[in-house]
């Protein structure tokens, strides 16, 4: 059994997966009468051929750390971004790249950050940490799975704060 710690979420240490929705530094533009701040266009989304966007709202039972988790999935024909209607922590897993997921790393995203994996990142399905679990999630809606699972050879537990 392979044991790890989730690691604060940046958007360098996440860059090879995907990128981090955040409010950090100035915002790009200032608008709306000047009461409002930008971050604009934060994120790589990518739908594919034969696809278009999609916003889903996703309800999820929170999790606890320690979390054992058995699968990684990837979805090969679009991005998907989770975006948290909530303040509070949640994880994010990803896996290396390969047709066999690579190392296991584990995130703590903080309150207010948002996620968008890249097209084929093997990631761990959305999982809050805590009530509610809600999210918008924007992702590719088509006519085919645009999904690939993989179960671990060995469970893979991820620690963390105990909140
Ligand atoms: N299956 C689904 O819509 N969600 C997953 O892709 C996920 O990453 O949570
Ligand atoms: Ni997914």
């Amino acid at each position: 059994m392979t044991e790890i710690v989730a690691q604060p979420l940046t958007a360098e240490a996440f860059a090879p997966y995907g990128d981090v929705l955040e409010i950090a530094g100035a915002p790009d533009k200032i608008i709306n009468q000047g009461l409002c701040g930008r971050y604009h266009d934060r994120a790589a989304l990518d739908f594919g051929p034969g696809g278009r966007a999609g916003i889903s709202l996703f309800n999820a039972e929170p999790r606890s750390l320690p979390y054992r988790l058995e699968m990684v999935e990837r979805h090969p024909e679009g991005s998907q971004a989770f975006v948290p209607m909530h303040l509070k922590p949640w994880l994010v897993v990803v896996a290396e790249p390969g047709d066999v997921p690579g190392p296991v790393h584990a995130f703590l995203a903080a309150s207010g950050q948002g996620i968008n994996f890249h097209r084929g990142t093997w990631h761990g399905v959305l999982t809050p940490l805590h009530e509610p679990g809600l999210f918008a999630v924007v992702d590719r809606i088509g006519d085919t799975a645009n999904l690939e699972e993989h179960w671990l050879e060995t469970p893979v537990i991820i620690g963390g704060p105990r909140f």
